[in-house]
Order: C-alpha cells, then structure tokens, then sequence
C-alpha cells in the first residue's frame, strides 16, 4: 500500500524547474570540447540522468579534473562511495595485485580472500555472519528477503503474509522492490504492480512505527539512520534507541540502511553507533570498496543468517575475490587514516561556515559528520547554484529542488573544508 500525499519532491521540482526555464543563468557555458563529450552522451546513450554539465577525467583524493584540466572539490563523492578519496593509492594498489592473480571464481568454489573479508567485517562491525553482495540495492533486497524468511520460518508468520515496513520519503535503489517501498513519485510512477505487504509510516515518528508494529505480520523496519536521498534528513536524538527499544519488545528485525551513512561518513563507524545502538541486520555499500569496485554487504547474527541455506541467494560477483580484496584495504585505509574522526570534526566546522551564509538565501543547514545539505529559499534555484559552485571549482548537485548536498571525501582538510567554504559563499553571491 501507498501513501499517495502529494510528496514535496513533486512541488520543489516544479519551481526548480519553473525558476530554471524561466531565469536566465549567468553561469559560464561549457567548453565546445565539453559540449561534444555531453552530446555523444546525449545521442547514444539512455536519458535516465540529468547530469550537471561538466565532463570528470581524472580524480585523486577530494579533487577531480574535468577535460578542459579544471581542477573541483568533489563535494558529492560520488553519493558517499568515495569516502576514502578518489583513486586512494593503498587501495589501487591492493586492487592491481589482486587483479592480476584472480578477479573472479563464483561461489561454485572457494576463493582465498572472501573468508579474511567476511572475518574482518565481522569483527570490525560486531556480528557474527556476512552474506557479500555488489550494488546497495541488492543488499537492501537481501536483507527483506532474510527478513521474510526469518518470519516464515523462524516467527511463524503465516506463508506470504510478513509486512516489512519502510519510512515516508526512503531511497534503497531502483529495482522494483525498492520502488514499490519508494513515496516518490518520479522513482515509482509507471512501473506498477508494486511489491505487496510493504507499508510505509512517517520518519522520525516512534509512535508511528509502535502503531504499525501492532500488525503480528510486521517483520522488519528498514530505515536509514539519516535520510540521504531525501535531502539529509537528521532525526530527533533517540530515535535510533527509540527503534531498536520498540522492535526489540515487539520481536520485529530492525534493518538499518547505512549505504549512504556508514563507513565513517557520518563521523562514527556505523550512524547507529552515535546512539550506541545495534540493528539486526546491517547493510553496507558505496564507500565498501573505496568507490573503486561495486561491493555490498549485509550483517547479521548467526541464528538470523542462517535462514539462508545453499541455494536460496547468491550473486555471479557476489564474494568475488577482487571486491573483496578490496573492501578489505579500503576498510583499513578509514581506520588507519583517521578519517572517520576527521569526519566528525570537519562536519562540525563545515556547518558552522555554512551557517555564516545569509539566511534569505540558505534557509537550513543540516547532517552529522561530512553527509550535510543546505536548504535554499524557493526564491532561488538549487541548480543555478551549483552551476555557479561549478564555475568557482566545487561540484555538488541538488536533491530534490531545493537542497544541495555537501558530503566531501571524508580526508579533506581543515584548510579545503575553509577554501570550499569561500567557494559557496561566492556562488551563494552569485545567485
Ligand atoms: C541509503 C541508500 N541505500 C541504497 C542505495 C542503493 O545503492 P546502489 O545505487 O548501489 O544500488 C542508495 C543509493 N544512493 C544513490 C544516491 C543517489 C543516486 C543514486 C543513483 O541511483 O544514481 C543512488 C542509498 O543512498
């Protein structure tokens, strides 16, 4: 089932628009060289992304290089994968050597990296089982399925009847299951019938989610400990206690979505740990491996995984030697680099810059660690402004109209967090 309300997205894409057709930009057009690369794009390819017009070709740590040799800060990191910096040179190094000697077995056979993956997973992240998977959106898959099957077999939920329940303005991924749990219409509309026994209640809303667990066929809240997609949405303090108190009492799993907030980004390990609080079942991706190869995981004890029996799940790349061998070196890397801690207290001096910002124009500044986002007023356009951030060196893009997401890789300095800093205030001006 839907909750049809109009969602916010719908109205702020609306303005975006109307603001952007309607006002001319003032920011600098792209090189004809540029233009060229974006429309041998344009012509061949699927128009299923409305990319920033700008033309990456080389990155290293918080920088990239676009084709003309313009240096920018990548204050996106590719939606959080590339939390260790791009092309982190222990990690391309890992990958080469490994890449060289085995890169792929399926699980028909063993291979001699997953097993040093899934212990150093374990152990890092404090449970007992890892079942290794390649995109988030197949973690996320997993994960409701080990739910379900958890609830026929082990809950005694009737046959095809668990509900798994999903928070009001979620993003897991594009398969059909994370559309059918999506309240935004442009990521479900027109790819119907939907995934059944989904429902879906207000974030942040514990007395919401103690109603809905009132269902005895509720097996799982899967949730992201801060909203990514839908504009880095912070919740109130307590409410990762408040979810872990309410579907332990009601034995329902609590799945925690840290695709985009684990793996240091928001200045702690896990986003749980800054309520010391510990899900049934984590899923991991993105940054996993250091944004060089696709590698997803899911946690969870050794009771709950072992619903699965050989057979019922797997993946052609799921464990594969080289994701692994290179998750392994990219976990280590945000260790021993200190880069979660640096995350912690770059966040903090980031949002107090952008705090400076005039008000009129930046309405909020929100986020934990280096995930922040700033709200701008609807009098303004959240693309122009980035293409001004573009033209002064800082790639960003809105998410939903009207918020622009600032999640830098999490070893930038304190002097670049202070140098971006100037280049939003200029672009800021700008607009
Ligand atoms: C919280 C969360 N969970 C799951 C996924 C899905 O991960 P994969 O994309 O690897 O399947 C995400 C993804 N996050 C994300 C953010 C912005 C754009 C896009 C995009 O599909 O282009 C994806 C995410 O942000």
């Amino acid at each position: 089932c839907k909750i049809l309300s109009p969602s916010l997205s719908i109205i702020n894409r609306c303005i975006a628009s109307a603001s952007s057709s309607s006002v001319q930009s003032t920011a600098k057009p792209v090189s004809s060289k540029t233009q060229k690369i974006i429309d041998r794009e344009t012509r061949f390819g699927a128009a299923n992304y409305h990319p920033l017009p700008v033309v990456i070709q080389r990155g290293s740590g918080v920088y990239v290089w676009d084709t003309d040799g313009k240096r920018y800060f990548d204050f996106l990191s590719a939606y959080s994968a590339v939390n260790q910096g791009h092309c982190h040179p222990k990690i391309i190094a890992s990958m080469k050597q490994q890449v060289e000697i085995l890169s792929l077995t399926s699980r028909a056979f063993h291979n001699d990296v997953l097993g040093e993956f899934e212990q150093y997973a374990c152990e890092l992240f404090g449970y007992e089982k890892m079942l290794p998977m390649n995109t988030g959106v197949e973690g996320g898959e997993t994960a409701i399925k080990l739910a379900r099957k958890w609830a026929y077999s082990v809950k005694g939920t009737p046959k095809d009847q668990a509900v798994v329940l999903f928070a009001e303005n979620n993003f897991w991924g594009r398969t059909l299951a994370a559309v059918s749990s999506s309240t935004d219409p442009s990521c479900y509309e027109g790819f119907g019938p939907y995934m059944p026994n989904f429902k879906v209640i207000p974030y942040n809303d514990l007395q919401a989610l103690e109603e809905a667990c009132k269902d005895s066929r509720v097996c799982a809240f899967m949730v992201e400990p801060i909203q990514g997609e839908a504009g880095v949405f912070v919740p109130d303090d307590g409410y990762l206690a408040g979810i872990r108190k309410i579907c332990t009492k009601n034995n329902v799993l609590w799945i925690a979505d840290e695709i985009q907030t684990g793996l240091g980004r928001t200045g702690k390990l896990l986003a749980c740990d800054h309520e010391n609080v510990r899900p049934d079942i984590a899923i991991l991706g993105k940054a996993l491996a250091g944004g060089l190869y696709p590698v997803s995981a899911v946690l969870a004890s050794d009771k709950l995984m072992s619903v699965f029996t050989p057979g019922t799940h797997g993946s052609t790349f799921g464990g594969n030697p080289l994701g692994a061998r290179i998750a392994i070196t990219s976990l280590k890397v945000l260790i021993e680099e200190g880069m979660i801690e640096n995350a912690a207290k770059m966040g903090e001096l980031l949002r107090k810059e952008l705090n400076r910002l005039p008000k009129d124009k930046v309405k909020i500044v929100r986020g934990k660690g280096l995930l922040n986002a700033i709200v701008i007023d609807s009098k303004y356009d959240a693309w122009e402004l980035c293409l001004h951030l573009r033209d002064f060196g800082l790639l960003a893009k809105p998410t939903h109209g009207d918020k622009i997401r600032f999640a830098p890789p999490l070893n930038i300095t304190k002097e670049q967090i202070l140098e971006c800093c100037s280049i939003i205030q200029k672009a800021v001006n700008a607009i």
